[in-house]
């Protein structure tokens, strides 16, 4: 294992929920990219994308994350950090990266109950669009992909921590 993991996937798959308990139970520190970004640009993720618009919000999250100096972390980042290559890059060097991976209609049924996710969407694409477009993604940086079909966060945790 690198010295630190990195959790991509969809939002809502859990980046953040898993993340922190993961940290707790390997004794590393926890980071989270959106927070990093909320802290450097002291806006609020929402109001970062109203302002700056999807591109200008990307490009702020592929400098923070470029620029994440860590060591023993678990870094949940965005569902949107794998439009950054420069970051995904940095990522891949520092870390074993985990790709949460939820079929669509289990993911359609929990952003249905998130509120006040502001959520990177082009003119006229929808969450199936950027669930196929990212997916491809997902998949091309991830080291460990893991299935949460059917699976609590401490069923995922756990399978988590045999395959670490
Ligand atoms: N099996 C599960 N695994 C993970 N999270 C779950 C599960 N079932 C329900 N949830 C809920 O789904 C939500 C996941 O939200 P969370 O903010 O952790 O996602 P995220 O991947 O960090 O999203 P984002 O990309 O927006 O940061 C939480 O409210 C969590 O309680
Ligand atoms: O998946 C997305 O498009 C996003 C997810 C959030 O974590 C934030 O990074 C931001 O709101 C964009
Ligand atoms: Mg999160």
């Amino acid at each position: 294992m690198k010295r630190n993991i990195v959790l991509i996937g969809m939002p809502g798959v859990g980046k953040s929920t898993i993340g922190v308990i993961l940290a707790k139970e390997l004794g590393f520190e926890f980071m989270d990219s959106d927070l990093l970004i909320q802290k450097q640009e002291k806006k609020l993720l929402k109001e970062i994308i109203e302002q700056e618009g999807t591109d200008g919000f990307l490009r702020i999250e592929d400098q923070v994350n470029a620029s994440i100096d860590a060591e023993k972390a678990v870094i949940a980042t965005g569902g949107s950090a794998v439009y950054g290559e420069k970051a995904m890059e940095h990522l891949k060097e520092i870390a074993t990266v985990i790709y949460l991976k939820l079929p669509f209609g289990e993911l359609e049924k929990r952003l249905g109950n998130l509120h006040n996710r502001g959520v990177v969407l082009r003119d006229g694409q929808t969450l199936r669009d950027i669930y196929n477009e990212r997916s491809v993604l997902y998949e091309k940086y991830a080291d460990i992909i893991i299935d949460e079909t059917g699976k609590d966060i401490e069923e995922t945790l756990s399978q988590i921590q045999n395959i670490l």
